[in-house]
């Protein structure tokens, strides 16, 4: 196995019954990297994540986690941490007896200081009293990766991480997950949201139907020469849909669209970045100032959609 490989996943297939869960995934997950996981509802994220917990086995294909080649029988190798389906607590007891309760389970160690380093970092000192049963999704899941940062992780796993979170609990779950690499270890999380995958990760795998539509660096998807939908405000709305009209290679979108209808300065294209780049240059020869260009989707959004419905079309 590759030495820096945390994960490596080879014809990793899972069935639940007669579904496919997992159809021959391939995966390849660096160490210190953080991977991010996405698709549509039911397109195997949870699923792969727990065989990475060691939750459940594939029934056919090879996975390696950290060097040691997973067995049916066994449990996930020493190391890995995380959650699926959201962190398991106990309501009635406080934020802080949850981890002391679990840091006892697993060290023998009631000492606290881990515990109040864990709780710092996820920015949950201040509620560290508070009984659990009280706490928002958000607090859960804050509460949940403290749980697993107590075992000093050199994976991982999260399901979801930013379900729930407000602004600062966001900001201090990128914190903790961005230091966590930066000292080597590797994360791999789910998220429906493209924008903190985009902010977070440098590599991402997109599944649908259970099948892996694309994996790799986030700048090959966006490097892509795909069209995007695009929104441009000008100084000359008129002048501007006149040159848009006469650039080859741009598509100026007919938008049904409300929002767009009401404001009759933005002109709503779809173009590859070429034909963009020069209907630009057009627009400045014609002195038709640009006040704003901007994708209305982000391209690691854009591709998702067009790989996974290409995916599902051909179902
Ligand atoms: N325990 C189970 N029993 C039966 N089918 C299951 C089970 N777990 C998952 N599945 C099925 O496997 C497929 C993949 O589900 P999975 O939960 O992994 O998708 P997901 O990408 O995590 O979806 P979501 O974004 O909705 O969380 C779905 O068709 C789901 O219905």
């Amino acid at each position: 196995m590759d030495a820096t490989a945390a994960v490596r996943g080879r014809g990793i297939t899972k069935y639940f019954g007669d579904v496919v869960a997992l159809d021959n995934i391939e995966l390849n997950v660096a160490q210190g990297q953080i991977h991010g996981l996405v698709g549509p509802n039911g397109a195997g994220k949870t699923t792969l994540l727990g065989l990475l917990l060691g939750l459940a086995a594939a029934d056919q294909g090879r996975l390696e986690i950290l060097g040691t080649a997973v067995a049916r029988t066994s449990p996930a190798p020493e190391g890995v941490a995380g959650f699926v389906d959201g962190p398991g607590l106990y309501p009635s007891l406080s934020a802080r007896q949850n981890l002391a309760a679990l840091a006892a389970l697993r060290t023998r160690d009631t000492r606290t200081a881990a515990v109040d380093d864990v709780l710092d970092q996820v920015g949950l000192a201040d509620v560290a009293e508070d009984k659990v049963r009280g706490f928002s999704l958000g607090m859960r899941q804050r509460l949940g990766l403290a749980a697993a940062l107590l075992t000093k992780p050199r994976l991982l796993v999260l399901d979801e991480p930013s379900n729930g979170l407000d602004p600062a609990g966001k900001k201090h779950v990128h914190g903790v997950l961005a230091r966590l690499a930066a000292q080597g270890a590797t994360v791999v999380l789910s998220s429906h949201r493209m924008d903190d995958l985009e902010a977070l990760c440098s590599e991402v795998t997109i599944l649908a139907t259970g099948r892996v539509v694309f994996s790799g660096p986030l700048h090959k998807l966006s490097a892509e020469n795909r069209a995007l939908d695009y929104r441009l405000r000008t100084s000359d709305p008129h002048a501007a849909r006149t040159t848009a009209l006469g650039t080859a290679g741009v598509h100026v979108i007919e938008s049904c669209d409300a929002v767009n209808r009401l404001d009759a300065e933005v002109l709503l294209l779809r173009a590859p970045v070429a034909a963009l780049d020069e209907l630009v240059a057009r627009l400045v020869r014609a002195d038709v100032a640009v006040r704003e260009l901007a994708p209305v989707v982000s391209p690691l959004e854009a591709a998702f959609l067009a790989l996974t419905e290409q995916q599902e079309a051909s179902r």
